[in-house]
């Protein structure tokens, strides 16, 4: 099969053997340069995950950024960040079994509403910086936020996506970032001018476009030709619309500082005046709960399913080898966070 991403000449392949028995693949729901996202169902708990199918013959020299996402996925537990549940590799491709998001894209959701309130926008935009905030507390900068990395639950919680850019140590990190992505629409003017020692203000740069665009339902520089799209973002000059409250337009101005240095950090978001209002707390990284930790019903009820002892079971899964184990007891876990019910389907 060509590498085509487009799917034109997709073959009708009726699955891959190595999600044989253990995964049901259904509809497309994403292609991007790296391959395709499948909606599939989990057989042993009937739970839908999303797969990332990449070729990696296509990959070309695009495949260290799956191995780095791969790296970084393992190392983060967020509520905000899609959490990996397994990794799957055969002699061709890589198989990524992630968290699915029935919300679909912030994008489309803001493009339905045209933009979003200065509340609801405050909503996302705390859930983004809890993320954001979340991954350089590890020392990860994520380097490709844009609406199409930003997902939603089905309940309208956010999720980020999309960590094949993401990059650690912060600072000495290098611009391949551009020759590897699209358009640099959400790029930071230091990053366009190629310059080195980037690091979390590309970040913050990115989330003053993502929040611009979701206030104002536009992007602050746009065009269609990359010479004039380039000419705006290292400008800084961009449209304040009527609507925008005096103090959305304080805090984009400071996200969309052209000097990195002069620029808002990150910390200082974490409880600027604009991201408080009619919360009064500030927003907090930690994670809400770490996948690492033992959860005795959920351990037990897979060492029922495979006849092991519950010590037996945990020794296997602490070794966080991201197999169908690591993926069944995370979705257990996962489920009982949200008072599912707790079960295994009987293998037929
Ligand atoms: O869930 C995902 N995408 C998704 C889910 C639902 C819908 C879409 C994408 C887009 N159309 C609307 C419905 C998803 C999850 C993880 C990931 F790495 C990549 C994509």
């Amino acid at each position: 099969m060509g590498c085509d991403t487009a799917g034109k000449t997709e073959m009708k392949v009726s699955g891959f053997l190595a999600l044989k028995n253990l995964y049901i693949l259904e509809k497309t729901i994403g292609t991007g340069g790296f391959g395709k996202v499948k909606l599939a169902t989990h057989i042993l708990t009937g739970e839908k995950v999303a797969i990332k199918i990449m070729e990696k013959a296509c990959l070309g020299d695009d495949l260290p950024r799956i191995e780095q996402e791969i790296k970084a996925l393992k190392q983060f537990s967020h509520h905000h960040i899609c959490q990996l549940y397994q990794v799957i590799e055969t002699e061709t491709h890589y198989f990524m079994v992630i968290e699915y998001c029935s919300g679909g894209e912030l994008f489309d959701h803001i493009v339905e509403k045209n933009r979003l309130s200065e509340m609801e926008s405050r909503s996302f935009f705390r859930q983004i910086l809890s993320a954001v905030a979340y991954l350089h507390s590890l020392g990860y900068a994520h380097r490709d936020l844009k609406p199409e990395n930003v997902l939603l639950d089905h309940d309208q919680t956010l999720k980020l996506i999309d960590f094949g850019l993401c990059a650690k140590p912060i600072g000495g990190l290098d611009v391949q970032l551009l020759t590897s992505c699209g358009s640099p629409t959400y790029a930071a003017p230091e990053l366009i001018q190629g310059k080195k020692y980037l690091g979390p203000e590309v970040d913050v740069w990115s989330m003053g476009v993502l929040l611009y665009a979701i206030l104002c339902g536009f992007l602050p520089f746009d065009s269609d030709r990359i010479e004039v799209l380039y000419r705006k973002i290292l400008r800084g000059r961009y449209e304040e619309p009527a609507w925008l409250s005096q103090g959305s337009k304080r805090l984009i101005k400071r996200m969309l500082t052209l000097d990195p240095l002069r620029r808002v950090t990150v910390k200082e978001l974490l409880n600027h005046e604009w991201v408080q209002l009619g919360y009064n707390e500030p927003v907090s990284f930690e994670p809400l709960y770490d996948f690492h930790m033992k959860d005795d019903a959920c351990v037990s009820l897979l060492a029922e399913h495979h006849n092991l002892s519950s010590n037996d079971m945990w020794a296997k899964l602490s070794r966080w080898d991201y197999d169908y184990d690591t993926a069944t007891y995370l979705i257990l876990v996962s489920r009982k966070r949200q008072s599912l019910p707790l079960k295994l389907n009987p293998v037929w």
